[in-house]
C-alpha cells in the first residue's frame, strides 16, 4: 500500500466515545479498507497519560492502516496538517450550570481550537463537531476559522438520523436497511425534529404506512428527541459507542456518498434552505458525493414539519444570539 496516509485529528481521545472511536477509525471503518490513517489525540494535560494508554492498546491490534499516533494537548500540534478533524472533547454540563455558563465555557474549547484548525490543517480539512452543544460549538469553530470554507464545518446529528431509523423500522416490522429518506432538521437538542414525511420504508411512504399521527407526535419524535437522556437514565453515563458509531458513519458518506435514492442527515452552514437563517449550523437532509454535500431541494414541508423546525430553529437561533453576546464568534 503506498497510498498517503489521511490525517486524522481526534479531541477528546481519552473519553468514552473516544475509546469507543479510535480503534474503528484505526481499523479503517472511517475512510475505508484501503486508506491508512495517522492519529493525532488532543487531550487536556491531566488526560494525555489516559490517551497514551489508549494509544499503547491501538498499537497492541497491530491495525496494518495504522501509520501512527501523536498525542498532545497543544491544539496546534494536533490539528497540524489534519485532513479530518472529530472534535469530540468538551465541558459537559455540571451541576448549578446555566446555559450561558456551558456555553461560555465551551466557547474557551472550540474558538481555540477553530483557529488552530484555521492555522494549522490541510487545505482538505473537513470537521465534525460532536461535543455538545454540537451545532452551537460547530459555530463557534467555525466563526475562528475565516480562512477555512464554511462548509466544511459540520456537526453531528447522525445518531438522532440512526435512533429515528431504528424506531421506525421497528414500528412497521421493517429492517433498517429499508429505511430510507429520513431527515432530522434543526438542532442536536430535545428540540430536534425527526421528520418521516418524505421517508419510505421498502419502498412505501413511511408517514403512509404509519398512518398514526399520535404515535408520530407522542412516541416516535419524543422517543428520538429524549434518547440521550434515557441512555443516560438507564447507563449512568451518556451513549458512547453509538455516538462513536454515528461520528463513524457520518464521515464515511460524506467522504464516500449516499446511496442513490436515499440521503442522510448533517448539522451543516444553512445557507437559507427551507428558511433556516443562512449562517446558523442546522441540521438538513442532504446528499453527499465525492467529498462534498448537498441540501436536497425541494422538499414540501407541512404544517406540523414547518411549526417543529421553526422551534429547534429558534432554539439554535437563541444560542447564536448568547455565544455572539459572549463574544465567541
Ligand atoms: N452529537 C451527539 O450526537 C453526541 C454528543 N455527545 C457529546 O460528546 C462529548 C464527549 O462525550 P464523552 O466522550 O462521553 O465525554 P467524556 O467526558 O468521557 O470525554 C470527554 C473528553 O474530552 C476531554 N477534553 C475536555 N476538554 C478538552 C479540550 N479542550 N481538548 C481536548 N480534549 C478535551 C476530556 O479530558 C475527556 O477525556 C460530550 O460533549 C457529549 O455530550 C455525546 C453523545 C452524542
Ligand atoms: O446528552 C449527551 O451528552 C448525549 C447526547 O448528546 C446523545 O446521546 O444524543
Amino acid at each position: 500500500m503506498t497510498r498517503t496516509p489521511v490525517n486524522v485529528t481526534v479531541t477528546g481521545a481519552a473519553g468514552q466515545i473516544g475509546y469507543a472511536l479510535l480503534f474503528r477509525i484505526a481499523s479503517g471503518q472511517l475512510l475505508g479498507a484501503d486508506v491508512p490513517v495517522k492519529l493525532r489525540l488532543l487531550e487536556i494535560p491531566q488526560a494525555v497519560k489516559a490517551a497514551e494508554g489508549t494509544a499503547m492498546e491501538l498499537d497492541d491490534c497491530a491495525f496494518p492502516l495504522l501509520r501512527g499516533i501523536d498525542i498532545t494537548d497543544d491544539p496546534n500540534v494536533a490539528f497540524s496538517g489534519a485532513n479530518v478533524a472529530l472534535l469530540v472533547g468538551a465541558r459537559p454540563r455540571t451541576k448549578g450550570m446555566e446555559r450561558g455558563d456551558l456555553l461560555e465555557a465551551n466557547g474557551g474549547i472550540f474558538k481555540p481550537q477553530g483557529k488552530a484548525i484555521n492555522d494549522n490543517a490541510a487545505d482538505d480539512i473537513k470537521v465534525l463537531v460532536v461535543g455538545n452543544p454540537a451545532n452551537t460549538n460547530a459555530l463557534i469553530a467555525r466563526a475562528a476559522a475565516p480562512d477555512v470554507p464554511a462548509d466544511r464545518f459540520t456537526a453531528m446529528t447522525r445518531l438522532d438520523h440512526n435512533r429515528a431509523a431504528t424506531q421506525l423500522a421497528q414500528k412497521l416490522g421493517a429492517g433498517v436497511e429499508e429505511v430510507k429518506k429520513l431527515t432530522i432538521w434543526g438542532n442536536h437538542s430535545a428540540t430536534q425534529y425527526p421528520d418521516i414525511f418524505h421517508a419510505e420504508v421498502a419502498g412505501r411512504n413511511a408517514a403512509e404506512a404509519v398512518n398514526d399521527e399520535k404515535w408520530l407526535a407522542e412516541e416516535f419524535i419524543p422517543t428520538v428527541a429524549k434518547r440521550g437522556a434515557a441512555i443516560i437514565e438507564a447507563r449512568g453515563a451518556s451513549s458512547a459507542a453509538s455516538a462513536a458509531n454515528a461520528a463513524i458513519d457520518h464521515v464515511h458518506t460524506w467522504v464516500n456518498g449516499t446511496a442513490d435514492g436515499d440521503w442522510t442527515s448533517m448539522g451543516i452552514v444553512s445557507d437559507g434552505s427551507y428558511g433556516v437563517p443562512e449562517g446558523l449550523i442546522s441540521s438538513f437532509p442532504v446528499t453527499t458525493k465525492d467529498g462534498k454535500y448537498e441540501i436536497v431541494q425541494g422538499l414540501d414541508i407541512n404544517e406540523f414539519s414547518r411549526t417543529r423546525i421553526d422551534a429547534s430553529v429558534k432554539e439554535l437561533t437563541e444560542e447564536r444570539d448568547a455565544v455572539r453576546s459572549l463574544g465567541l464568534i
